[in-house]
């Protein structure tokens, strides 16, 4: 579900926004200071620096400046610090809706994602494969195909099985075309299409399969499976399946050269000049701090790290032989057993075993679905969206480091990683990666704890 997060990307412009120091705004609001706005905090925050400011839920805080769109500098009690926007929303104003639905179901209503989704042969043959392999135990079932899109998953099910029924859920305006197509295919006997959010719309009957191709970046990205789980509550029948019925998110420490030289080499020989001063600390510079990293810190990054490096890379397709170590799935989603409120956070553990000498830019992480079968004896069908099986649309998404490392075979990399949902933009998360690298030989260890979050997006 790339297609959605690219367009985002352009409408935020948030990799180009103008930085203004909050320091010099601070001093400067002491002349000429607009009056602060006040805010209500939607949850709690507490600040991992001296200068971030923690406050409780329901707080309500003074917004003195908006330096970034990630954090603002804010009052509360008579202390001022700096505050992550996303904690925060403006009481008794009328807020953007926190699902973007206008936006996210609009694009869907185009074909262009559509016609992305239907040319990824990896991703749609799974679900044909899950479809034709459980042919047998899906007659005279009922199925619910949540977020039908063009409809290709219920055309499956009544082209290849013989349901009794399907009902074809989609918001986005595209459903009209749906019944077109169904009708098109001759499948109008069997599907049904209703049109409206999954979450409001009401069906004549409990289902005995929920289908849903809800899987975003980094599987959870967009954050649809919330509107499967809430579904799967309300209308899965007792003992029903769900596909896909689990869920990984893999990770795995990487090189990445050819990005690496291109947003980070690359300066330091331009037409015979020196430019390296773009991509090193340079103590002369101007002290500002990085406003678009999940924290706010008094260490300087360079410019092209802050830039390039601040938020993961989608897009990334990773060569099996730039992993540096063997991948570790970091989180399992049992989709029969997940609850909704497990998404604000999750946490994974991951410990790699360094297998080849090389340079560690960075994690690369891609998820896998797996679809139960229902026949006795049948084999699960899984769709893996990493480096060794075909490429998907969702390619992989590349997490650099600021600075990389060289690592040695025997090394290990050691840590954990957490994924916060944004609790004021709810398709949105922020991804914070916390590792250790340990030297594998004898010698004294003297690695230091690193960490870094990236927001995606906002
Ligand atoms: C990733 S696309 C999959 C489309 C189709 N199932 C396929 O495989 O090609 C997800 C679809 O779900 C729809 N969708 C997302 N959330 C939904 C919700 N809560 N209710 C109904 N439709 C939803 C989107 O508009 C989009 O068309």
């Amino acid at each position: 579900m790339l297609r959605y997060v690219v367009k985002r990307l352009v409408s935020y412009k948030i990799l180009n926004q103008e930085i203004t120091s909050p320091v010099m705004q601070a001093e400067k609001e002491d002349e000429d200071e607009p009056p602060p706005e006040e805010y209500v905090a939607l949850s709690d925050f507490t600040g991992s620096d001296s200068d971030q400011l923690s406050f409780a839920s329901g707080d309500k805080l003074l917004v003195h400046a908006k330096p970034s769109l990630a954090w603002w500098w804010a009052e509360l009690q008579g202390v001022r610090g700096y505050v992550p926007a996303s904690h925060l929303c403006q009481d008794g104003t009328e807020e953007e809706d926190p699902w973007q639905d206008e936006e996210y179901f609009g694009s869907y209503g185009t074909l262009k994602l559509h016609l992305e989704m239907l040319s990824d042969k990896s991703r749609t043959e799974a679900y044909r494969q899950v479809i034709l392999s459980n042919s047998a135990s899906l007659r005279s079932k009922v199925v619910m195909d949540l977020g039908c899109g063009t409809g290709i998953i219920s055309l499956f099910c009544a082209q290849l099985a013989q349901p009794s029924a399907v009902y074809a859920v989609e918001a986005s305006s595209i459903a009209e075309y749906t019944r077109h197509l169904v009708k098109q295919n001759g499948c109008e006997e069997v599907v049904t299409v209703l049109q409206g959010r999954a979450e409001e719309i009401e069906l004549p009957e409990q289902v005995d399969i929920l289908v849903s191709e809800w899987m975003g970046s980094c599987l959870l990205f967009e954050f649809m499976v919330e509107s499967v789980l809430l579904a799967r509550d309300r209308w899965l029948r007792e003992g029903g399946v769900i596909w896909p019925s689990s869920a990984a998110l893999t990770l795995v420490p990487c090189q990445a050269n050819s990005y690496y030289t291109e947003k980070i080499t690359f300066w330091e020989q331009l037409y015979g000049l020196d430019f390296t001063p773009l991509h090193t600390k340079a103590s002369d510079c101007t002290s500002q701090p990085d406003f678009n990293t999940d924290r706010v810190t008094p260490k300087q990054r360079p410019l092209a790290q802050q830039e390039f490096f601040t938020k993961p890379m989608f897009n990334h397709l990773i060569e099996p032989s730039d992993c540096l170590a063997a991948p570790c799935d970091v989180i399992c989603l049992d989709m029969y057993t997940l609850q909704v409120k497990e998404l604000e956070e999750m946490k994974g553990q991951f410990h790699f075993c360094v297998e080849k000498s090389g340079v560690f830019h960075g994690f690369t992480a891609w998820f896998s679905v797996r679809f139960d079968s229902l026949e006795t004896r049948g084999t699960a069908v899984e769709l893996n969206t990493g480096p060794n099986s075909e490429p998907t649309h969702w390619k992989q998404t590349l997490f650099m480091l600021d600075m990389p490392v060289s690592v040695h075979a025997g090394d290990s990399i050691s840590g954990s990683i957490f994924l916060h949902r944004n609790p004021k933009w709810r398709r949105h998360m922020t991804i914070t990666l916390n590792w250790n690298v340990n030297s594998g030989t004898e010698e004294p260890d003297n690695s230091q704890a690193e960490t870094k979050s990236f927001p995606m997006w906002r």
